[in-house]
């Protein structure tokens, strides 16, 4: 699910991560994160923690685009196995391995330039579904209105009562 604030995949965020993610054959979500100076932590190489954002974003979008229901990371792992320098792209493959009432298993692979490049990066995560009422009651009232607003135009249709 797409929101232009989001700092995972918000088209307008100065120095956001900007993941494009779609649904592919096999029920696989497939991301790109093109890293740039931005995402720098050692000199010329991306920050551990923006990769895990990617990541973190890359299963989101896989919960939000397979099962159309709201959820929140409650739990995310990841395995850097290679350096990922500036200016390369991380092509992201992610799936569903499975779901127990609100949990919901997911897992990625990231490679280096390439969607057969050597793996980069690996993440797996806990997702846990919510009610609406989580974003309401924790987050801020004209934020969820923009949400809302943008949902509307796009006529997304999401299960409101998981
Ligand atoms: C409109 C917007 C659209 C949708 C917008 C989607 C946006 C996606 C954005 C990208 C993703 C993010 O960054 S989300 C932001 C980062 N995450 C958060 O802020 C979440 C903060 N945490 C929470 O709010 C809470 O801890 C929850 C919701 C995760 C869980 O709280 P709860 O609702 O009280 O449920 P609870 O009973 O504790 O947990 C339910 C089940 O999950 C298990 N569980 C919970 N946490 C964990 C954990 N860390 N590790 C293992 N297991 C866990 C429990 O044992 C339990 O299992 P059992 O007893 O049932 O077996």
């Amino acid at each position: 699910m797409h929101y232009n604030e989001c700092f995972g995949c918000g088209d307008d965020v100065e120095g956001g991560l900007h993941i494009q993610s779609a649904v592919a054959e096999g029920m696989v979500v497939v991301s790109q994160f093109e890293v740039t100076d931005a995402h720098q932590g050692a000199p010329g190489l991306a920050h551990g923690g923006l990769l895990a954002c990617a990541f973190d974003e890359a299963l989101g979008s896989t919960v939000g685009n397979l099962l159309r229901r709201p959820a929140v990371t409650g739990r995310l792992e990841t395995d850097f196995r290679r350096p990922v320098p500036v200016g390369s792209t991380l092509h992201i493959v992610a799936r569903l391995d499975g779901v127990a009432g609100r949990k919901i298993y997911v897992s990625a692979d990231g490679r280096l330039d390439a969607e057969d490049g050597p793996i980069a990066v690996q993440a797996r995560a806990l997702f846990v579904t919510v009610g609406f009422e989580h974003f309401t009651s924790h987050g801020h009232t004209d934020a969820m209105q923009k949400f809302r607003q943008a949902r509307t135009r796009e006529r997304e249709d999401w299960d409101i009562n998981p």
